[in-house]
């Protein structure tokens, strides 16, 4: 790929950071864009980004700037490393300097409030343009900044997205997997977040490693069971961006996620908890979303029930955990044994031993 492409990437929070300094080291002139003019200057003069991932040393070709025009003049390949929160709104601020040649990918792991939509929809609904994707996988910013061996997975339908992600970002510390499914690999990376902050809420708790093998797997098939009735692939959960996340996710003190749900286990409220984070624990918004949307559309999702009680209605965590556990015996794996088809042969075995 000639080195010629321009790499925008739009948000200089700890992820925007670590991955336009991959694209700069890669050889591709790579911008910065941050809405603080005073933080842009700092970034051009001292190599670094005092507020995200402030030991990297960026490299030097690597341009912050608090402009959009600039940023996006002539960039042939964009990242929106933004928020959910605020994602909707810096695209409609960049739209005028956008163009339908652009690919634009997003990489952000949440859902917005309205519509419930995630973020490759509002791409689709804003743009229009035909080049677009999602980045998503076990990615800890932080770790990806130190270079440890990392993988993620560029999900686009669109073959020149996918080709140009891989080319842009990999490198010998960086893998890039191609996905054809965009929503599957999306909804993976935002729904982990909940079980992220359950995991963490359980180790607090001094739970052992049963409890969180349980836990994640078992938020495996919740995640799965909810994707799938929302028309993505369950397959995608088996890779990077679905089982590969979750794990990373629900056991690393790195994620803000899981920070969120120690501190909930020792105690702390959630206002102070996020107060003292400084930095997006996606998590919190997304259970309140997914509960209401689980509610709406009739999906069994006892986790996020039972998590959302703790978040935001003040349940104890451990009357919570004993609540799950009390609840009727069920399947593994749903998709093997479907479960109206267990409590058929349930009352089946009931019937004749009675
Ligand atoms: N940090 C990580 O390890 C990873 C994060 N992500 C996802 O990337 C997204 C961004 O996360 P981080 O960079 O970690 O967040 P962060 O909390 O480190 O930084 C967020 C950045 O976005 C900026 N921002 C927030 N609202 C804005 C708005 N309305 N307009 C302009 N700028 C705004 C903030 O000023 C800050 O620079 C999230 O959805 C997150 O789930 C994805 C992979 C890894
Ligand atoms: O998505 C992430 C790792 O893949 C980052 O997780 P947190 O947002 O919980 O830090």
């Amino acid at each position: 790929m000639a080195k010629s492409l321009i790499v925008t990437v739009l948000g200089g929070g700890s992820f925007g950071t670590a991955l336009s300094s991959i694209a700069a080291n890669n050889g591709f002139t790579t911008r910065l864009w941050v809405r603080d003019a005073a933080l842009a200057e700092q970034i051009n003069q001292q190599h670094r980004n005092p507020r995200y991932l402030s030991d990297l040393d960026l490299p030097a070709s690597l341009e912050a700037t608090s402009s959009l025009e600039s940023a996006l003049k002539g960039a042939g390949l964009v990242f929106m490393a933004i928020p959910s929160k605020g994602f909707a709104q810096v695209l409609e601020q960049a739209l005028p300097f956008m163009h339908s040649e652009q690919i634009i990918v997003s990489t952000t792991k949440g859902f917005e409030e309205k519509g419930f939509k995630l973020m490759s929809q509002i791409l689709q609904e804003t743009t229009g343009f035909q080049h677009l994707g999602i980045l998503s996988g076990p990615n800890l910013a932080s770790e990806v900044a130190k270079k440890h061996l990392t993988a993620t997975v560029i999900a686009s339908p669109d073959d020149l997205t996918r080709i140009t992600v891989q080319e842009v970002l990999g490198n010998n510390y960086f893998r890039v997997y191609a996905n054809t499914d965009m929503y599957g690999a999306e909804l993976g990376g935002a729904l982990k977040n909940i079980y992220a902050i359950a995991v963490g809420m359980a180790v607090a708790l001094g739970m052992g490693e049963n409890t969180k093998s349980m836990l994640m797997t078992r938020a495996l098939a919740e995640m799965s069971r909810f994707a799938v009735s929302l028309g993505a692939n369950p397959m995608t959960f088996l890779g990077l961006s679905g089982v590969g996340d979750l794990i990373v996710t629900c056991s690393s003190p790195l994620s803000r996620n899981y920070r969120v749900g120690y501190a909930l286990g020792e105690g702390k409220s959630l206002d102070e908890i996020v107060a003292s984070l400084g930095q997006v624990a996606e998590g919190v918004n997304t259970v309140r979303l997914v509960r209401a949307q689980a509610d709406k559309l009739g999906i069994y999702m006892p986790l996020v029930q039972a998590l959302y009680l703790v978040l935001f209605e003040g349940h104890n965590p451990e009357e919570m955990a004993s609540s799950l556990m009390g609840r009727e015996q069920s399947t593994d794996v749903e998709f093997v044994l479907p479960h109206d088809e267990m409590l058929k042969s349930a009352q089946k075995i009931t019937r004749i031993t009675n």
